[in-house]
């Protein structure tokens, strides 16, 4: 049933989307690195970088498609070398989920791209997990890791990479899927989620960004997960869509990644609001957000102002991100008070009680 919400003033739609706790289930940790962070720590480790300077840096985030940004961020995250690295990134990053009423956040991480530098799979996993709990203790966010496969590998090196995480199993929620979309199908990877399952992982996967609907399809069907990351091509397949809607399936939503890498031409183009209208489970996220242009609150903002949707619609969307994460149904009870609480206050504030 439909929750109904007091009405808002447009000119306070902004304030409102601000201040309004939600959850962020879909961002990278690797890409929240700014790139002042990335030549504070290129500096701190003596790495080389082919970027004369953060401006030069800036100016080569112009993608034409996913690949076009993979091969910079990869590039970026090679000056993560210590624990202190991963720690001081995710502590930058959960600073700025707290600034934009972020309740609690789900941060994928990809072992696989520091492991291969010679990165101890404790260090990366350890420094996150460190921020992650001192962020919680310091300033009452609550974060989670998702430990994400690189699906340009290959099954074996994802399955290596489960059993060299196995020894820090408490330290992750879940496990999603990552990296080149197309020509990497989720049934590449069924044997390593069907052990994840097995253990008791929560389950994620990318699936439907610039790939087909059958790869959403094979994310549900071959690989049981719980939530699909982008999942914005659904809406060329209305069984699909019928099959999103009936199980409530999460789509983690990315409005400025999907603007940056062209999966869109413009915002006001964006199919969000159409989803959200035909009954899927839709929430907004950043993805990278130091490479998008926008923290989670600027892709709520922009996408609002492009597409005209209203108080609502932002009730909606934050409501969804509660509910779609891997928190306790009382922990979500809570949040969702809260939310209701921000509503009411911003309609006594409009007088439109
Ligand atoms: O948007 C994305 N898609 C796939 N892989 C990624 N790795 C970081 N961001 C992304
Ligand atoms: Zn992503």
């Amino acid at each position: 049933m439909k929750h109904s919400v007091p009405r808002i003033h447009a000119e306070h739609l902004p304030a409102l989307l601000r201040a309004m706790p939600k959850a962020e289930l879909h961002m990278h940790i690797e890409g929240s690195l700014e790139p002042e962070l990335i030549f504070a720590l290129a500096e701190r480790n003596g790495v080389q970088l082919p970027y004369a300077d953060v401006e030069a840096l800036r100016a080569a985030y112009a993608f034409t498609d996913l690949q076009s940004f993979l091969d910079i961020y990869y590039a970026g995250a090679s000056v993560l070398l210590h624990e202190q690295d991963f720690y001081d990134m995710a502590r930058a990053y959960l600073n700025r989920a707290v600034a934009d009423n972020v309740v609690h956040t789900e941060i994928f991480f990809d072992p696989q791209t520091h492991t291969a530098r010679g990165v101890g799979m404790e260090t990366v996993i350890n420094g996150l997990y460190r921020a992650c709990r001192d962020a919680e203790i310091e300033q009452g966010i609550s974060a989670s890791l998702i430990l994400s496969f690189l699906r340009h590998l290959s099954e074996e090196e994802a399955l290596q990479t489960l059993e060299d995480a196995l020894p820090l199993r408490d330290r992750f929620i879940g496990v999603g899927l990552d990296s080149s979309e197309v020509g990497n199908p989720p049934e590449k990877f069924a044997r390593v989620f069907g052990r994840c399952r097995e253990l008791g992982l929560h389950l994620v996967a990318h699936a439907g960004e610039e790939g087909p609907p059958a790869y959403i399809w094979g994310a549900l069907d071959v690989l049981h997960v719980e939530r699909i990351d982008h999942g914005v091509q659904a809406e060329k397949d209305p069984v699909l869509m019928q099959r999103l809607v009936d199980e409530q399936i999460p789509l983690t939503v990315c409005p400025l990644s999907n603007l940056k890498l062209c999966v869109v031409d413009s915002l006001a183009a964006h199919n969000l609001p159409q989803l959200l209208k035909a009954g899927l489970k839709v929430t907004v996220n950043s993805d990278d957000p130091a490479y998008f242009g926008g923290y989670v609150n600027e892709n709520y903002l922009q996408l609002f102002e492009a597409t005209g949707m209203g108080a609502q619609e932002a009730y909606q969307l934050a409501r969804n991100s509660l509910e779609a994460s891997f928190v306790a149904a009382a922990q979500k009870e809570q949040w969702i008070a809260l939310l209701d609480e921000t509503f009411a206050q911003f309609a006594r504030r409009t007088g439109d009680v």
